[in-house]
């Protein structure tokens, strides 16, 4: 299998703000692997180092040892074979969703009369088909993860990154863009990195589930393969028998660490 990212022996170490003399190792010795086309989730207690692990592999935050390559090449600066998909809302108020869709492109050089045609396209693959013109606070929070979906997959990444892109959504809601983003990987089969707290969520979508130990120094503790046959559907596998005993393996061990988070946080507090 082709290898698309590849974090070996990373490291994360910050210097605390208020005291300088202050450092904190979030995350220490990850090795994380996720193969061309296929699906990954991470999952670990809150503050473990979740999201600092898809900084480095976006190419946002360098490791402060320890090694990233994409398809095998060393990553220098941003990660150009991936995109990306945060919690927090990225679309451009001031732009209609077929704007905010093509605007990658168009900085990409891409002519505007083209970008307009793959943007409406990737639109209507998300269900939005007719939306175009519609700015982002005429849209449900539904429609606005669906125009971020369209913005992250109209540049065609190989890699996509996702940090918890549904929390904020209603179950419904959540159930359905879960669905819509298997269907559209199953199409298109690139190497996915997603982060969530949802356990559920993580074995629906996912090929791998890799748990992450509590901080300081947070590193991969189990890695579950999900042999769960595809397609599926996200509501339906979740009353499977499979779906279960999975559910309970992966959170004997993610239970700990749990717990050991909390423990962790309200030292902190
Ligand atoms: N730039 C930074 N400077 C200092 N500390 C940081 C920085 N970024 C992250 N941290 C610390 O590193 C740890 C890991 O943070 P991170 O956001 O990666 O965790 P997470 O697992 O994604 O958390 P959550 O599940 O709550 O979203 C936290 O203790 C956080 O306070």
């Amino acid at each position: 299998m082709t290898v698309a990212l590849n974090l070996q022996g990373v490291a994360c170490t910050f210097v605390s703000k208020d005291q300088p003399g202050q450092r904190y190792t979030a995350v220490k010795d990850v090795n994380l692997m996720v193969g061309a086309g296929e699906f990954v989730s991470v999952v670990g207690p809150t503050g473990c180092g979740k999201s600092t692990l898809l900084n480095v592999a976006a190419g946002l935050l360098a490791p402060s040892t320890g090694s990233v390559k994409v398809f095998g090449q060393p990553l220098q600066g941003i990660n150009k074979r991936a995109g990306y998909m945060f919690q927090a809302e990225s679309l451009m108020p001031w732009r209609t969703a077929l704007a905010n869709v093509s605007a990658g492109l168009q900085f990409r050089g891409v002519p505007e009369e083209q970008a307009a045609i793959q943007a409406n396209e990737w639109l209507r693959r998300v269900g939005l088909g007719g939306f175009g013109d519609r700015y982002p606070h005429q849209m449900s929070g539904g429609m606005r993860k669906r125009v971020s979906l369209a913005q992250t997959l109209v540049l065609d990444p190989d890699i996509i990154l996702m940090d918890e892109p549904f929390s904020a959504l209603d179950i419904q809601t959540r159930q359905l863009m879960e669905n819509e983003l298997l269907d559209i990987w199953q199409a298109k089969k690139k190497a996915v990195l997603f982060i969530t707290h949802d356990l559920d969520e993580a074995i629906a979508l996912s090929d791998r589930v890799v748990v992450m130990s509590a901080g300081p120094g947070s590193r991969p503790m189990g890695d579950f393969t999900i042999d769960i046959e595809r397609p599926r559907d996200v509501a339906e596998i979740k009353t499977t028998s499979r779906f279960l005993e999975l559910h309970a393996a992966i959170w004997a061990v993610l239970r700990e660490e749990v717990l050991k988070g909390y423990q962790q946080q309200l030292k902190v507090a």
